[in-house]
């Protein structure tokens, strides 16, 4: 049976960042169908399971959405677009117009949402607020290969990024990797399933520390090792 993540988030809505800041725009809860100016754009939920999916994504997917049922964990919503309130949000750090434009928007994807299904980075996030935890169920298509049958390290990096970047935004709110330091200790094969743990350690003024690691779905292989730096962005210092 498929299920969508947005109905779990809704509470997500109210965390605030350590600044009082508002919960950034990507854990709030969103219809599926938004209207984009004029356009209507499609916001379908993509960490809900498709066809490419296998059995041990399924299975791990069903586990956290069993354990969003008493509000523990929640389920992150993922998009191929970016949101009109995200780009809103942006506009305030690119003085320079040029890609916060609408038309210019529509056609940008987000990087692990661009290739088809199954191909590139299937995965499905979720959240622990008490814990501060995000934990990424990834399977990496064959379109990610680097050594022949092995993920590539850069793939690997770009989902520890995006995982660790997810516990730094939910905590932080508008936040940019400024260090990103991987340990790769086994390889991953093309379409295994691993899990990427992230957790805050710690925030120091703009700083965000945010550390995790990369396992298989058995927990019995440790695949990476991570540590990342974030920073909230000023909205007194332009990007460009
Ligand atoms: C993180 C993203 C969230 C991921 C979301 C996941 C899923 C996605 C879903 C939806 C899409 C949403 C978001 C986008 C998706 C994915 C994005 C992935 C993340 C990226 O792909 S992102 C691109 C790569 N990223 C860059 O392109 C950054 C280039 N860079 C800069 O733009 C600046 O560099 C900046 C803004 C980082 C800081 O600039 P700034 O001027 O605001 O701050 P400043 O330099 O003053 O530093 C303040 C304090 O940080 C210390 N500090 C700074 N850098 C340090 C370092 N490297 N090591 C140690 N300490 C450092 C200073 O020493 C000072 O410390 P102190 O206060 O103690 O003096």
């Amino acid at each position: 049976m498929l299920r969508s993540c947005a109905a779990p988030l809704r509470s997500l809505g109210a965390l605030r960042g350590p600044r009082g800041g508002a919960c950034p725009p990507l854990c709030e809860p969103r219809p599926a169908l938004r209207s984009f100016s004029s356009e209507k754009v499609i916001y379908k939920d993509f960490s809900i399971p498709n066809p490419s999916w296998s059995k041990d994504l399924r299975l791990l997917f069903d586990q956290f959405m069993k354990k969003c049922e008493d509000g523990s964990w929640k389920c992150l919503p993922l998009y191929k677009h970016g949101s009109l309130q995200r780009i809103q949000d942006f506009k305030t750090f690119f003085h320079d117009p040029k890609f916060t434009k609408e038309d210019v928007m529509t056609q940008t994807r987000l990087f692990t949402s661009s290739f088809e299904e199954g191909l590139g980075f299937e995965h499905a996030m979720f959240y622990n607020d008490v814990e501060k935890r995000t934990v990424c169920l990834f399977q990496g298509g064959l379109y990610l290969e680097g050594m022949p049958g092995f993920l590539h390290g850069g793939a690997i990096a770009t989902m520890i990024d995006s995982t660790l970047g997810m516990s730094a935004l939910i905590a932080g709110g508008i936040v940019m990797t400024a260090n990103l330091n991987i340990n790769f200790k086994r390889p991953i094969p093309l379409c295994s399933v691993v899990v990427i743990n992230s957790q805050v350690d710690k925030v120091e003024g703009r700083k965000i520390f945010v550390s995790g690691n990369v396992q298989s779905a058995d927990e019995k292989t440790l695949h990476s090792e991570a540590t990342g730096l974030f920073i909230q962005l000023d909205p007194d210092k332009s990007l460009t």
